[in-house]
Protein backbone atom coordinates (compact mmCIF):
# COMPACT_ATOMS: atom_id res chain seq x y z
CA UNK A 1 0.00 0.00 0.00
CA UNK A 2 1.62 3.23 -1.08
CA UNK A 3 2.09 6.03 1.36
CA UNK A 4 -1.21 8.65 1.77
CA UNK A 5 -1.14 12.09 3.08
CA UNK A 6 -4.51 12.20 4.49
CA UNK A 7 -6.59 15.19 6.62
CA UNK A 8 -8.58 13.49 9.09
CA UNK A 9 -11.37 15.93 10.57
CA UNK A 10 -13.05 14.33 13.97
CA UNK A 11 -16.74 14.76 14.55
CA UNK A 12 -18.49 15.85 18.23
CA UNK A 13 -18.77 12.39 19.10
CA UNK A 14 -14.84 11.95 18.54
CA UNK A 15 -14.01 14.18 21.78
CA UNK A 16 -17.62 14.80 23.91
CA UNK A 17 -20.93 13.09 24.29
CA UNK A 18 -22.14 14.01 27.44
CA UNK A 19 -19.97 14.82 30.23
CA UNK A 20 -18.43 18.01 29.37
CA UNK A 21 -15.57 17.05 32.27
CA UNK A 22 -11.74 17.25 31.41
CA UNK A 23 -11.61 13.47 32.51
CA UNK A 24 -14.40 12.81 29.91
CA UNK A 25 -13.14 14.38 26.98
CA UNK A 26 -9.93 12.68 27.75
CA UNK A 27 -10.93 9.74 28.09
CA UNK A 28 -13.00 10.06 24.70
CA UNK A 29 -9.92 11.14 22.74
CA UNK A 30 -8.13 7.88 23.74
CA UNK A 31 -10.58 5.38 22.36
CA UNK A 32 -10.53 8.29 18.76
CA UNK A 33 -6.69 7.61 19.04
CA UNK A 34 -6.57 3.89 19.24
CA UNK A 35 -8.22 4.36 15.49
CA UNK A 36 -6.89 6.69 14.46
CA UNK A 37 -3.33 4.79 15.33
CA UNK A 38 -4.59 1.86 12.70
CA UNK A 39 -3.76 4.60 9.89
CA UNK A 40 -0.35 5.42 11.10
CA UNK A 41 0.21 1.23 11.56
CA UNK A 42 -0.44 0.83 8.05
CA UNK A 43 1.67 3.55 6.87
CA UNK A 44 -0.23 6.58 6.16
CA UNK A 45 0.62 10.18 7.02
CA UNK A 46 -2.00 12.05 9.32
CA UNK A 47 -2.99 15.45 9.67
CA UNK A 48 -5.37 15.96 12.02
CA UNK A 49 -8.63 18.45 12.62
CA UNK A 50 -11.44 18.70 15.10
CA UNK A 51 -14.35 20.65 16.37
CA UNK A 52 -15.21 22.51 19.04
CA UNK A 53 -18.39 23.62 19.17
CA UNK A 54 -19.73 22.75 22.60
CA UNK A 55 -16.31 23.63 24.38
CA UNK A 56 -15.92 27.15 22.86
CA UNK A 57 -19.95 27.71 24.01
CA UNK A 58 -18.85 26.39 27.39
CA UNK A 59 -15.39 28.39 27.96
CA UNK A 60 -17.23 31.78 27.28
CA UNK A 61 -20.05 31.06 29.78
CA UNK A 62 -16.91 30.14 32.45
CA UNK A 63 -15.43 33.53 30.71
CA UNK A 64 -17.90 35.80 31.31
CA UNK A 65 -19.10 34.04 34.51
CA UNK A 66 -15.60 35.25 35.89
CA UNK A 67 -14.93 38.40 34.15
CA UNK A 68 -13.87 41.51 36.58
CA UNK A 69 -12.63 44.49 35.24
CA UNK A 70 -9.14 43.64 35.92
CA UNK A 71 -9.46 40.21 34.67
CA UNK A 72 -11.53 40.30 31.71
CA UNK A 73 -13.36 37.98 29.45
CA UNK A 74 -11.64 36.88 26.10
CA UNK A 75 -13.47 37.45 22.81
CA UNK A 76 -14.44 34.96 20.75
CA UNK A 77 -11.27 34.56 18.28
CA UNK A 78 -9.23 34.36 21.76
CA UNK A 79 -11.20 31.70 23.47
CA UNK A 80 -11.05 29.51 19.62
CA UNK A 81 -7.40 29.83 19.93
CA UNK A 82 -7.71 28.57 23.81
CA UNK A 83 -9.62 25.36 22.99
CA UNK A 84 -7.37 24.47 19.70
CA UNK A 85 -4.71 24.82 22.98
CA UNK A 86 -6.62 22.55 25.19
CA UNK A 87 -8.14 20.05 22.46
CA UNK A 88 -4.71 19.80 21.18
CA UNK A 89 -3.23 19.13 24.41
CA UNK A 90 -5.57 16.53 25.06
CA UNK A 91 -5.03 14.92 21.66
CA UNK A 92 -1.00 14.96 22.08
CA UNK A 93 -1.24 12.92 24.75
CA UNK A 94 -4.03 10.65 24.00
CA UNK A 95 -2.15 9.54 20.69
CA UNK A 96 1.39 9.65 22.65
CA UNK A 97 -0.23 6.82 24.48
CA UNK A 98 -1.35 5.25 21.88
CA UNK A 99 1.00 5.18 19.34
CA UNK A 100 3.86 4.44 22.70
CA UNK A 101 1.25 1.66 23.01
CA UNK A 102 1.46 0.26 19.17
CA UNK A 103 5.30 0.66 19.35
CA UNK A 104 5.57 3.65 16.97
CA UNK A 105 7.85 6.08 17.77
CA UNK A 106 6.53 9.40 16.08
CA UNK A 107 6.10 12.82 17.23
CA UNK A 108 2.38 14.70 17.64
CA UNK A 109 2.32 18.66 17.62
CA UNK A 110 -0.69 21.07 17.66
CA UNK A 111 -0.51 23.71 15.47
CA UNK A 112 -2.23 27.28 16.18
CA UNK A 113 -3.94 27.83 13.16
CA UNK A 114 -5.26 31.24 12.10
CA UNK A 115 -7.68 30.71 8.81
CA UNK A 116 -8.13 33.56 6.70
CA UNK A 117 -12.03 34.69 6.41
CA UNK A 118 -13.25 37.88 4.11
CA UNK A 119 -14.32 40.67 6.44
CA UNK A 120 -17.47 41.06 3.90
CA UNK A 121 -18.95 37.11 4.49
CA UNK A 122 -22.13 36.96 5.02
CA UNK A 123 -21.83 35.01 7.97
CA UNK A 124 -21.26 37.85 10.01
CA UNK A 125 -24.66 39.56 10.07
CA UNK A 126 -26.09 35.90 9.80
CA UNK A 127 -24.87 33.64 12.43
CA UNK A 128 -25.51 29.91 12.07
CA UNK A 129 -23.39 28.16 14.35
CA UNK A 130 -24.65 26.61 17.61
CA UNK A 131 -22.15 26.70 20.15
CA UNK A 132 -22.16 25.63 24.04
CA UNK A 133 -24.89 23.96 25.96
CA UNK A 134 -28.49 22.96 25.03
CA UNK A 135 -31.47 24.85 26.68
CA UNK A 136 -35.03 24.30 27.00
CA UNK A 137 -37.50 27.06 25.33
CA UNK A 138 -38.38 28.79 28.80
CA UNK A 139 -34.30 28.97 29.27
CA UNK A 140 -33.65 30.04 25.46
CA UNK A 141 -36.25 33.00 25.83
CA UNK A 142 -34.93 34.12 29.43
CA UNK A 143 -31.31 34.18 27.85
CA UNK A 144 -32.49 36.05 24.62
CA UNK A 145 -33.78 38.77 26.88
CA UNK A 146 -31.19 38.80 29.09
CA UNK A 147 -28.60 39.55 26.34
CA UNK A 148 -30.22 40.67 23.22
CA UNK A 149 -26.69 40.71 21.56
CA UNK A 150 -26.60 37.75 21.12
CA UNK A 151 -28.65 35.00 18.84
CA UNK A 152 -30.61 31.52 20.36
CA UNK A 153 -32.18 29.34 17.68
CA UNK A 154 -33.42 25.89 17.84
CA UNK A 155 -30.73 23.15 17.16
CA UNK A 156 -32.06 20.30 14.29
CA UNK A 157 -35.05 19.68 17.31
CA UNK A 158 -32.47 18.85 19.99
CA UNK A 159 -32.95 22.28 22.05
CA UNK A 160 -31.87 25.75 21.38
CA UNK A 161 -28.19 27.12 21.19
CA UNK A 162 -26.35 30.02 20.97
CA UNK A 163 -25.33 30.43 17.26
CA UNK A 164 -22.55 32.97 16.17
CA UNK A 165 -20.98 33.71 12.80
CA UNK A 166 -19.75 31.26 10.52
CA UNK A 167 -17.39 32.42 7.68
CA UNK A 168 -16.18 30.06 5.11
CA UNK A 169 -12.36 29.85 5.04
CA UNK A 170 -10.39 31.31 2.25
CA UNK A 171 -6.41 30.59 3.03
CA UNK A 172 -4.75 29.03 6.15
CA UNK A 173 -1.63 30.66 7.31
CA UNK A 174 0.10 27.85 9.00
CA UNK A 175 0.04 25.27 6.36
CA UNK A 176 3.36 25.15 4.79
CA UNK A 177 4.27 25.08 8.48
CA UNK A 178 1.94 21.91 8.94
CA UNK A 179 2.74 20.25 5.50
CA UNK A 180 6.71 20.55 7.14
CA UNK A 181 5.96 18.80 10.08
CA UNK A 182 4.23 15.83 8.12
CA UNK A 183 7.42 15.79 5.62
CA UNK A 184 9.17 15.86 9.26
CA UNK A 185 7.04 12.38 9.96
CA UNK A 186 5.03 14.25 13.03
CA UNK A 187 1.78 14.13 13.24
CA UNK A 188 0.29 18.00 13.10
CA UNK A 189 -3.21 18.46 14.81
CA UNK A 190 -4.14 21.62 12.63
CA UNK A 191 -7.52 23.70 12.10
CA UNK A 192 -8.86 23.17 15.35
CA UNK A 193 -12.35 24.17 15.59
CA UNK A 194 -12.38 25.21 12.51
CA UNK A 195 -8.77 27.74 13.03
CA UNK A 196 -9.38 31.05 14.58
CA UNK A 197 -10.69 33.42 12.34
CA UNK A 198 -8.46 36.22 11.23
CA UNK A 199 -8.65 38.55 8.37
CA UNK A 200 -6.04 40.70 6.61
CA UNK A 201 -5.12 43.95 6.94
CA UNK A 202 -2.01 44.52 5.19
CA UNK A 203 0.66 42.60 7.18
CA UNK A 204 -1.86 42.10 9.86
CA UNK A 205 -3.71 38.99 10.55
CA UNK A 206 -6.77 40.54 12.84
CA UNK A 207 -8.71 38.25 14.92
CA UNK A 208 -12.70 38.28 14.19
CA UNK A 209 -15.27 37.25 16.83
CA UNK A 210 -16.47 34.11 14.64
CA UNK A 211 -16.29 29.78 14.45
CA UNK A 212 -15.85 28.60 11.16
CA UNK A 213 -16.84 24.80 10.37
CA UNK A 214 -14.18 22.55 11.43
CA UNK A 215 -15.30 20.40 7.80
CA UNK A 216 -14.86 23.42 5.53
CA UNK A 217 -11.33 24.29 7.64
CA UNK A 218 -10.25 20.63 6.95
CA UNK A 219 -11.05 20.64 2.92
CA UNK A 220 -9.18 23.92 2.53
CA UNK A 221 -5.85 22.59 4.62
CA UNK A 222 -6.46 19.43 2.82
CA UNK A 223 -6.19 21.16 -0.52
CA UNK A 224 -3.48 23.27 0.80
CA UNK A 225 -1.42 20.38 1.73
CA UNK A 226 -2.17 18.70 -2.00
CA UNK A 227 -3.85 15.77 0.36
CA UNK A 228 -4.47 12.46 -1.11
CA UNK A 229 -7.16 11.78 0.76
CA UNK A 230 -9.98 13.86 3.09
CA UNK A 231 -11.76 11.83 5.87
CA UNK A 232 -14.46 13.56 7.57
CA UNK A 233 -14.90 11.02 10.43
CA UNK A 234 -18.82 11.41 12.25
CA UNK A 235 -21.37 9.10 14.34
CA UNK A 236 -22.23 7.46 11.05
CA UNK A 237 -21.16 4.84 8.79
CA UNK A 238 -22.17 6.36 5.76
CA UNK A 239 -23.95 9.37 4.40
CA UNK A 240 -27.57 7.73 3.32
CA UNK A 241 -30.54 9.49 1.02
CA UNK A 242 -33.78 9.43 2.70
CA UNK A 243 -32.48 9.07 6.18
CA UNK A 244 -33.93 7.85 8.89
CA UNK A 245 -36.82 6.68 6.37
CA UNK A 246 -38.25 3.50 6.01
CA UNK A 247 -36.50 3.32 2.30
CA UNK A 248 -33.46 4.95 3.38
CA UNK A 249 -30.07 4.20 0.84
CA UNK A 250 -26.45 4.02 2.19
CA UNK A 251 -24.04 5.90 -0.27
CA UNK A 252 -20.91 3.69 -0.91
CA UNK A 253 -18.69 5.11 -4.20
CA UNK A 254 -20.36 8.23 -5.07
CA UNK A 255 -19.03 10.73 -7.58
CA UNK A 256 -19.18 14.20 -6.94
CA UNK A 257 -22.16 14.98 -10.01
CA UNK A 258 -24.24 12.68 -7.78
CA UNK A 259 -23.75 13.99 -4.43
CA UNK A 260 -24.26 17.81 -5.66
CA UNK A 261 -27.72 16.21 -7.69
CA UNK A 262 -28.90 14.77 -4.15
CA UNK A 263 -27.99 17.90 -2.47
CA UNK A 264 -30.09 20.02 -4.55
CA UNK A 265 -32.91 17.50 -3.96
CA UNK A 266 -32.51 18.42 -0.05
CA UNK A 267 -31.09 15.27 1.08
CA UNK A 268 -28.54 16.01 3.51
CA UNK A 269 -29.55 17.86 6.59
CA UNK A 270 -28.20 21.74 7.54
CA UNK A 271 -25.83 22.06 9.80
CA UNK A 272 -25.25 18.35 10.46
CA UNK A 273 -24.30 16.12 6.93
CA UNK A 274 -24.65 19.27 4.65
CA UNK A 275 -21.26 20.99 5.67
CA UNK A 276 -19.68 17.49 5.42
CA UNK A 277 -21.08 16.58 2.03
CA UNK A 278 -20.11 20.31 0.46
CA UNK A 279 -16.66 19.98 1.71
CA UNK A 280 -16.02 16.30 0.24
CA UNK A 281 -17.44 17.38 -2.97
CA UNK A 282 -15.29 21.05 -2.76
CA UNK A 283 -11.73 18.58 -2.22
CA UNK A 284 -12.39 16.15 -5.13
CA UNK A 285 -13.16 19.21 -7.12
CA UNK A 286 -10.30 21.42 -6.16
CA UNK A 287 -7.80 18.34 -5.75
CA UNK A 288 -6.11 16.86 -8.52
CA UNK A 289 -6.03 12.87 -7.51
CA UNK A 290 -8.03 13.44 -3.99
CA UNK A 291 -11.03 11.21 -2.48
CA UNK A 292 -13.14 12.09 0.15
CA UNK A 293 -14.37 9.97 2.69
CA UNK A 294 -17.46 9.71 5.00
CA UNK A 295 -17.20 7.44 7.86
CA UNK A 296 -17.39 7.14 11.55
CA UNK A 297 -14.55 6.54 13.70
CA UNK A 298 -15.64 3.38 14.48
CA UNK A 299 -15.87 2.20 11.07
CA UNK A 300 -11.85 2.95 10.92
CA UNK A 301 -10.94 -0.80 10.59
CA UNK A 302 -13.79 -1.69 7.68
CA UNK A 303 -12.54 1.25 5.64
CA UNK A 304 -8.91 0.33 5.73
CA UNK A 305 -9.68 -3.59 5.48
CA UNK A 306 -12.86 -3.56 3.03
CA UNK A 307 -13.47 0.47 1.78
CA UNK A 308 -16.38 0.86 3.95
CA UNK A 309 -17.93 3.90 4.53
CA UNK A 310 -19.15 6.53 1.52
CA UNK A 311 -16.23 7.49 -0.83
CA UNK A 312 -16.50 10.31 -2.55
CA UNK A 313 -14.52 10.78 -5.96
CA UNK A 314 -14.44 12.71 -9.29
N1 LIG B 1 -28.34 12.30 4.75
C1 LIG B 1 -27.71 11.98 5.90
N2 LIG B 1 -26.91 10.90 5.95
C2 LIG B 1 -26.27 10.55 7.09
N3 LIG B 1 -26.36 11.28 8.24
C3 LIG B 1 -27.13 12.38 8.24
C4 LIG B 1 -27.84 12.79 7.08
N4 LIG B 1 -28.50 13.92 7.37
C5 LIG B 1 -28.24 14.21 8.65
N5 LIG B 1 -27.41 13.29 9.19
C6 LIG B 1 -26.92 13.37 10.58
O1 LIG B 1 -25.77 14.21 10.55
C7 LIG B 1 -24.90 13.79 11.61
C8 LIG B 1 -23.53 14.40 11.43
O2 LIG B 1 -23.59 15.77 11.75
P1 LIG B 1 -23.02 16.34 13.15
O3 LIG B 1 -23.43 15.45 14.27
O4 LIG B 1 -23.43 17.77 13.20
O5 LIG B 1 -21.49 16.25 12.84
P2 LIG B 1 -20.15 16.08 13.70
O6 LIG B 1 -19.87 14.60 13.72
O7 LIG B 1 -19.14 16.84 12.92
O8 LIG B 1 -20.37 16.64 15.09
C9 LIG B 1 -24.97 12.29 11.51
O9 LIG B 1 -24.54 11.65 12.68
C10 LIG B 1 -26.47 12.07 11.22
O10 LIG B 1 -27.18 11.90 12.43
N1 LIG C 1 -15.80 24.48 14.67
C1 LIG C 1 -16.64 23.44 14.47
O1 LIG C 1 -17.02 23.11 13.33
O2 LIG C 1 -17.03 22.75 15.62
P1 LIG C 1 -18.11 21.59 15.75
O3 LIG C 1 -17.73 20.55 14.74
O4 LIG C 1 -17.98 21.11 17.16
O5 LIG C 1 -19.45 22.21 15.45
Amino acid sequence: MTKRKIVVALGGNAILSKDASSEAQQAALRTTAKYLVKFVEQGDDLIISHGNGPQVGNLLLQQAAGSTEKNPAMPLDTAVAMTQGSIGYWMQNALDEELAAAGITKDVATVVTQVEVDPKDGAFTSPTKPIGPFYNQAEAEKLQKDHPEYTYVEDAGRGYRRVVPSPKPIGVNEYRVVDTLVGAGVIPISVGGGGVPVVREGNRLVGREAVIDKDFASEKLAELVHADLLIILTAVDNIYVNFNKPDQKKLEHVSIQELEDYEKDNQFAKGSMLPKVQAAVDFVKNSSHGQAVVTSLENIGEFLENGQGTIISK
